[in-house]
């Protein structure tokens, strides 16, 4: 494996408030990750961070081994990196194919017309929604709504995907078809830093997790270990879940 995303001494402040605190990370190309810890804790703005929607306040981030902090989102997508949000973001007017093609204007490579048309189909088609693309948007369900989502993400070609609580909300049996999108996201080489508070997820997605707690960094590495730690343990998950 090679290094693919490097965080050196991340530090993020609001005012008076670190909300990131000299946070130091790599990932492996090919891993997924789960960016763990308590409401508040500075998971999301890390990844507004390495997404480039937010500048970091001090320490550097490198992607391929060049600088991207403070670059521009747009910037940042040309290179490699796409995420999802907390709240799916979504124009529910337009189809679910005019969706996918909207976000191909930010990817890697510019496509138009037919060839945007056939490359959002093949993203729908890899996220289970062959069958909805001429629906309106705002129709969709809500793991269908997840699964757009993941497919105007995965039109960016990524090679990092950051997916912030992609998960929430799901039932059971959504959860399971959520958690076999994301395996098989791996499966295509895409390396994925997952911010998630669903532990049977992050237990059967995630070889490593890194957890946090008021801006700083407290536990990194394999999943099973860091979740028994006392220290990840006391912040976030409370004496039941250990
Ligand atoms: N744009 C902003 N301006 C001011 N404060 C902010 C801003 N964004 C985040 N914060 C603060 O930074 C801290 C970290 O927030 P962040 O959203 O990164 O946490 P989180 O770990 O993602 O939490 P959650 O699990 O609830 O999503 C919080 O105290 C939050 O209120």
């Amino acid at each position: 494996m090679s290094e693919l995303l490097a965080l050196d001494g991340l530090t993020k402040r609001f005012g008076g408030l670190t909300a990131v605190n000299a946070v130091s990370f790599s990932l492996e190309r090919g891993e997924v990750v789960g960016l763990l810890g308590p409401n508040g804790s500075g998971k999301t703005t890390v990844l507004n961070m390495i997404s480039g929607f937010l500048p970091p306040t001090g320490g550097r981030i490198a992607l391929n081994g060049e600088a991207i902090s403070g670059l521009r989102p747009n910037r940042i997508a040309r290179k490699g990196v796409a995420r999802t949000f907390q709240l799916v973001r979504a124009l529910p007017s337009l189809t679910v194919a005019e969706n996918v093609v909207t976000a191909l204007a930010f990817g890697r490579r510019t496509l138009w017309g037919k060839a945007a048309h056939e490359a959002a189909h093949a993203h729908l088609a890899a996220v289970g929604l062959a069958g909805r693309a001429d629906q309106p948007a705002g129709a969709l369900t809500y793991i269908d709504q997840k699964r757009m989502e993941l497919a105007r993400a995965l039109a960016a070609e990524p090679e990092l995907l950051l997916l912030d609580e992609w998960l929430a909300g799901l039932n059971p049996t959504e959860l399971r078809i959520g958690i076999d999108l994301i395996l098989s996201l791996k499966e295509r080489g895409i390396t994925v830093l997952l911010v998630e508070h669903v532990m049977d997820a992050i237990r059967a997605l995630c070889g490593r997790a890194i957890v946090m707690n008021a801006g700083r960094k407290i536990a990194d590495g394999p999943t099973a270990e860091t979740l028994r730690d006392p220290e990840v343990v006391r912040a976030y998950l409370g004496d039941g879940h250990a």
